[in-house]
C-alpha cells in the first residue's frame, strides 16, 4: 500500500512584506490526522508562514498543495473554500455578538473526504462538549469574555466551518495558565477526533503536550524538522532555536 499524499505540502515557500523578504525556502508537510507545531522565537516568521498559506501576503512557492489542489497563488477565499481554517493570533471575534452568534457566523456545510469518509459536522452542542466554558456563556456578549475564553471561541468558530485542516496561530499566547491547560486538552481531543492541525507556538512545553512533530523557524528558514522527542532531547538545538 502506498502512503497517502500529505494533506498540506509546501516546498520552497518565500514571502515578502513590500521589499523585505521574510520567508526563505520553507518546506513543510502535514499529514491527515497530524498535529504539527511550527515553532520559533518572536519574529521568526510563524505568522507570516500562516498568512502565506492562506494567501494574505505576497508569496511564491516551488509547489504548494492542499488536498491535492495547487494553492501556490490562490486567493484567500478559494483556500478557505477548499477547507483550510485559520485562527488568527488576534482572534478577531465579533465582540458585539453573543458566543452563540459568533459560532453561527462560522458555520459552513459539512465536508466529505475524497475517499468518501465524512467529516462529522461541527455543531454548537459538539463544540460546547469540547469547550465546556463556552456552553455556560452561550448567550453572553463575546466582548465580555476573558482573553482565554475568546481564544476558545475563535477556535470553535473556525471549527464550525468544518475545515480539513486548522491553522492555529499561537493558541497559548497571552492566556491564563488554567486556560492554557484547557486549550491543550482541547487540541489533544481534536486530534483524537481526527482533526488535523498546524499550530504555531513558542512554548516547548505546550507544543510537547499536543504535537506529533515540529518545524522550527529562525529568521524565516526552517532550522529543525523532527519529532517532539527529538527536539526535547537535543539540548543544543533547543537552546539555540527556542532558548528553552
Ligand atoms: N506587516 C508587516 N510589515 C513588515 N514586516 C512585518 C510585518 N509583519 C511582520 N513583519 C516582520 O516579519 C518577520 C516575521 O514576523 P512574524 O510575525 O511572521 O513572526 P512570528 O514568528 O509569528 O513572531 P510573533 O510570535 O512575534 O508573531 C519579523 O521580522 C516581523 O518584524
Amino acid at each position: 500500500m502506498t502512503a497517502s499524499p500529505p494533506l498540506l505540502s509546501v516546498r520552497g515557500l518565500r514571502a515578502w512584506y513590500g521589499a523585505a523578504q521574510i520567508l526563505f525556502d520553507v518546506d513543510l508537510d502535514v499529514q491527515r490526522g497530524e498535529v504539527v507545531a511550527l515553532m520559533g522565537r518572536n519574529g521568526a516568521g510563524k505568522s507570516t508562514t500562516f498568512l502565506s498559506l492562506i494567501g494574505l501576503v505576497t508569496r511564491r512557492a516551488r509547489s504548494a498543495t492542499f488536498m491535492g489542489n495547487d494553492i501556490s497563488s490562490s486567493e484567500p477565499n478559494r483556500i478557505a473554500r477548499l477547507g483550510m481554517g485559520f485562527v488568527p493570533e488576534d482572534r478577531r471575534i465579533f465582540t458585539d455578538l453573543t458566543v452563540a452568534e459568533n459560532l453561527e457566523v462560522g458555520r459552513q456545510p459539512p465536508r466529505v473526504w475524497p475517499d468518501g469518509t465524512s467529516l462529522a459536522p461541527w455543531t454548537p452542542e459538539r463544540l460546547f462538549r469540547l469547550f465546556p466554558n463556552l456552553s455556560e456563556m452561550a448567550g453572553r456578549g463575546a466582548g465580555r469574555m476573558s482573553g482565554g475564553e475568546q481564544q476558545m471561541l475563535s477556535v470553535a468558530r473556525t471549527l464550525m466551518g468544518n475545515p480539513y485542516l486548522v491553522l492555529l496561530d499561537e493558541p497559548s499566547e497571552g492566556i491564563a495558565p488554567v486556560i492554557v491547560e484547557q486549550m491543550a486538552a482541547a487540541i489533544v481531543e481534536l486530534k483524537a477526533q481526527g482533526v488535523s492541525i498546524l499550530l504555531s507556538e513558542q512554548n516547548l512545553y505546550f507544543a510537547s503536550l499536543v504535537a506529533d512533530r515540529t518545524y522550527i523557524l529562525e529568521k524565516g528558514q526552517i532550522q529543525f524538522a523532527g519529532t517532539m522527542a527529538e527536539i526535547t532531547n537535543n539540548t543544543e538545538k533547543r537552546t539555540a532555536l527556542l532558548g528553552a
